[in-house]
């Protein structure tokens, strides 16, 4: 019987709503709660440089409240880093940050950016932080990111998904094969394999049969989905999703 994958929970878009109206709710904290309650095995939430969804309140709150574990986003950057050094969550996953795009647009470059990254795994490391980087799927980053010491990779699947959305079909079936390949390279590195970005239902429980993977980090759609069917239903349907996915392995 195959892992059964652990998914967790992106809160940023709860925030994003929050910040519409410069109040305090809907609250992103008690989402989370929720998110938990309903199965999420963990929750993320990134911090981006602009503060343009998640604050640094959140994420002390987060730090503090949270039964199940917390994986910060962060770009890797000295504030980004002094902060996780001090909150200390379960898990730290470093992102490229564009303070103009409208979400993650590709992985960290971690080819040219060794110099840097290096020592902040290694001080995140030292802070209790298991450290991921969010990457492309490709042997290359994937390799650095062992060299570098990071665990875990989290590989990016917006293309994937993208593709899949725009019903190019034989692109999302390369972007699929590209996944699939990049999970396994990295298992075999020794790497703790994550997929997500832009992830739903469909493409969740397609990814879900490559065994490789053992967390899936789903936001935007599920966030999207609990205007309409509720949080607690969506992660329900996600959670099924990726147990059908997963009773597909071979
Ligand atoms: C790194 C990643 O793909 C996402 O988790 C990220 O948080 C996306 O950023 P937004 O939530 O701001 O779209
Ligand atoms: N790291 C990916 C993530 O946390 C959620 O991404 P999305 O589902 O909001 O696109």
């Amino acid at each position: 019987m195959a892992e059964r994958l652990r998914l967790g929970v992106n809160i940023d878009h709860v925030a994003t709503v929050r910040n519409a109206r410069g109040g305090a709710l809907p609250d992103p904290v008690r989402a989370a709660h929720r998110a938990i309650a309903a199965g999420a095995d963990g929750i993320t939430a990134h911090l981006r440089e602009d503060r343009r969804h998640i604050r640094d309140a959140d994420m002390v709150r987060l730090a503090a409240e949270l039964t199940k574990p917390l994986n910060f986003e962060m770009a890797a950057t000295d504030e980004m880093l002094a902060l996780a050094k001090r909150l200390k969550p379960h898990a730290a996953c470093l992102v490229p940050e564009k303070r103009e795009e409208r979400t993650t647009e590709g992985g960290l470059d971690v080819v040219g950016q060794e110099a840097q990254l290096a020592p902040r795994i290694a001080q995140l490391r030292s802070a209790g932080c298991r450290v991921s980087l969010f990457i492309e799927p490709d042997e290359a980053p994937i390799a650095m990111a062992a060299k570098l010491g990071a665990p875990v990779v989290e590989l990016h699947t917006g293309s994937w998904c993208h593709a899949v959305a725009d019903g190019e079909t034989a692109k999302a079936a390369a972007e699929f094969q590209r996944l699939a390949n990049g999970a396994a390279y990295a298992a075999k590195l020794g790497l703790e394999v994550h997929a997500g970005h832009g992830l739903d239902y469909d493409t969740a429980r397609q990814l879900a049969g490559v065994s490789a993977f053992v967390e899936f980090n789903i936001g935007h759609f599920l966030i999207g989905e609990a205007i309409f069917i509720g949080l607690e239903a969506a992660i329900g349907r996600m959670r099924q999703a990726m147990d059908e996915g997963r009773g597909a392995t071979r």
